[in-house]
């Protein structure tokens, strides 16, 4: 049979392939219609899922469509069904396949979903009249047993030619063990518990590196390995294996992951010294869940006929949709009941099913956008609940009281010769007289951190004014050619603005600014002209990583940096190459460049204050909430 060519198949299955698994939608696919066919078919989308490695469940359940199709037809034999599933599955293991079979044959009401699909149809039904086609499905099985037993001796002869593919004929059976030795099964990705013994993880180890690992070496690695396995965590163990292995041996990581109950346990009951010491850790094992309850089986289980298996695969899934129908689950809520029945049953289906471990994948509540579980709203604020919508409503900050320690320095106080830079200003405001110190009479770097117009442009100004100060001669004028500063803006719009803003206020000191942003290029002979130049975070990114002419940049002697807020997520890592940039030329040069970041509020603001190299204990990071804001919001 198995050399003969395959016969037609049947028409859903046809219709099914024109539409290919990748197209098809929902619309007449096959729908259970108990809860036993309904919780079987959901076994086989799992065990369909896993083959597939996680394809969406439209396309499983395509794919199911048709796989039930080949298992009702009962022109083919079994080799010829398998062969049929594994042109949609690719290679199937024999106990993968005995599943699906066992499956099939509790999937009784199939054939009513194959004769709606037919009839909705008709241009595929023509098709088959053309080829003449018989469509025939088996008769709907009988629920009992003795119908399912029936079908099992029917088989018998097909069962027989599969067990001879079976490496040891144990039982297999559980998403997380769902491999067994035979062939070219699962990529060479399965294990035979029967296989491992005291020594196996060395022995495999040592072939991973083509035995050109020193064997007392191979054995340390196997134990740190085993030790490694037995800690249960899968993102854990993953990547202490990936360190172990030094970032290499990935398939042999993969195989050990993929088999990582099977290879503690069955060594460990290798290695148990005497018999009540192996039947400890039986006990564990089975008190431990179904997923090693079945490698207990396995290990136990002796070369099994093709019937008896199917029998006891056949049994574990009516048994399990039994208890389903038993009334222990309503209808509405059966998934979220079954659940928790199958998980105190510890049911064959619960370990076919792979849950997903949600706590396990959340992200950590740091670095998560919106992550806080919890948002508390000022005091004063409230919650008033209309139809469709809520209103929030959140209290204005008052203004921060003025400290009495609080001064506001006058313009008046300033340095004579920086008066002209706050023309038609009488006093700096609260956050500029609380820098100004700082700003104007020390070289340290400064992260000022304040909400929108509480007047930043000032605070780089008086900045700006130190480093004039530095450069001022005794008889009052400037010596501009020993020093730039670079501004950089987030756009280049900013820039424009920021050239204008400082251009007029600076003009009385002779100070040039100019632009460096985009296509605007400037000639050696400006540059040299040029004491501020204001630029966009990537266009000073591409000046200072060029290798050529240095003689400016390394005139830098203050960087601000405007609107750094605004400089995250992609833009982040132009930032991050600028600051470390100018910090490795302070250490190659040893001449200081001071650094002075101004940002809106923020939350991380201390991270901000390190990253600008801010020395926290001397005073340079001033952060302002919104209690700051000239005008409330
Ligand atoms: N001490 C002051 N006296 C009078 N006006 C001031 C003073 N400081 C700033 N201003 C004015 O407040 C306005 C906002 O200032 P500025 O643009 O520097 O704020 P900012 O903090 O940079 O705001 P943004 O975050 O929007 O850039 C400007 O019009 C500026 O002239």
């Amino acid at each position: 049979m198995l050399g003969e060519p395959l016969p037609a198949c049947p028409t859903k299955r046809r219709r099914l392939r024109e539409e290919s698994v990748l197209t098809s939608t929902e619309e007449g696919l096959y729908q259970p219609k108990t809860k036993e066919t309904r919780a079987t078919y959901e076994a086989m989308l799992s065990v369909i899922q896993q083959q597939l490695g996680g394809q969406p469940l439209n396309i499983v359940s395509a794919a199911a469509d048709e796989i039930l199709a080949v298992l009702k037809n009962d022109v083919f034999k079994n080799p010829d069904k398998k062969k049929e599933i594994e042109k949609l599955l690719n290679p199937i293991p024999n106990n993968v396949f005995d599943q699906l079979v066992a499956m099939g044959k509790l999937i009784t009401d199939f054939q009513d979903a194959s004769d709606a699909g037919a009839t909705t149809a008709n241009s595929d039904d023509a098709l088959d009249d053309d080829m003449g086609v018989a469509v025939e499905f088996e008769e709907n099985e009988e629920d009992d047993e003795e119908s399912d037993l029936d079908m099992v001796q029917e088989d018998e002869e097909d069962d027989d030619e599969v067990a001879e593919h079976h490496g040891s004929g144990a039982m297999q059976m559980g998403g997380v063990i769902d491999d067994d030795d035979s062939g070219d099964a699962n990529e060479g990705m399965s294990l035979n518990v029967q296989d491992i013994d005291a020594y196996w993880l060395q022995r495999k180890i040592s072939q991973a590196y083509d035995q050109q690992i020193d064997p007392q070496q191979c054995q340390k690695l196997a134990e740190e390995v085993l030790t490694i396995l037995a800690e249960g965590n899968d993102r854990e163990v993953e990547s202490k294996l990936f360190v172990q292995f030094d970032y290499k041996q990935f398939d042999l990581i993969k195989f050990l992951l993929r088999n990582q109950l099977k290879i503690v346990w069955c060594t460990r009951l290798q290695r148990a010294q005497d018999q009540e010491e192996r039947k400890k850790i039986e006990d564990e094992m089975k008190d431990l869940g179904p997923n090693l309850a079945a490698i207990l089986e396995q290990l136990h289980a002796t070369r099994a006929t093709a019937k008896e298996r199917q029998k006891i695969l056949e049994k574990n899934i009516r048994e399990e949709a039994r208890r389903l129908k038993d009334g222990s689950v309503g209808d509405g809520d059966r998934d979220r009941r079954g659940l928790v029945d199958r998980d105190a049953d510890g049911g064959w289906l619960q370990s076919q099913r792979q849950l997903l471990d949600l706590e396990n994948i959340a992200f950590e509540q740091v670095g998560l956008f919106m992550a806080n579980k919890k948002c508390d709203l000022p005091e004063g604020s409230y919650r008033h609940l209309s139809k469709g919508y809520e209103e929030v409503h959140v209290p204005a900050l008052k203004p921060h009281q003025l400290d009495p320690k609080e001064k506001l320095i006058k313009i008046s106080e300033l340095p004579d010769w920086a008066h002209p830079a706050f023309k038609g200003m009488t006093q700096l405001n609260r956050v500029q007289s609380e820098v100004y110190e700082t700003a104007l009479y020390s070289p340290d770097n400064i992260l000022l951190c304040a909400p929108t117009g509480a007047g930043k442009t000032n605070v780089a100004v008086l900045t700006i004014l130190q480093q004039l100060a530095l450069n001022r001669n005794s008889d009052g004028s400037f010596n501009h050619s020993d020093y730039k500063i670079v501004y950089v803006a987030p756009m280049k719009a900013l820039v424009a603005e920021v050239v204008g803003n400082l251009s007029n206020r600076l003009q009385v000191y002779d100070v040039k600014v100019r632009e460096l942003s985009g296509d605007q290029t400037l000639t050696r002979q400006q540059i040299e002209e040029t004491q501020i130049i204001v630029t966009t975070p990537e266009k000073w990114d591409i000046i200072t990583r060029k290798s050529g002419d240095r003689t400016y940049t390394q005139l830098v002697k203050l960087l601000i940096i405007d609107e750094i807020h605004l400089l995250h997520d992609n833009r982040g890592p132009v930032l991050e190459s600028i600051v470390a940039r100018t910090v490795r030329q302070i250490e190659t040069t040893k001449e200081h460049i001071r650094l002075v970041g101004l940002s809106a509020t923020l939350p991380n603001y201390e991270d901000e204050a390190l990253f600008l190299r801010v020395n926290l204990e001397k005073k340079g990071l001033f952060h302002f909430d919104n209690s700051y804001r000239p005008v409330p919001l």
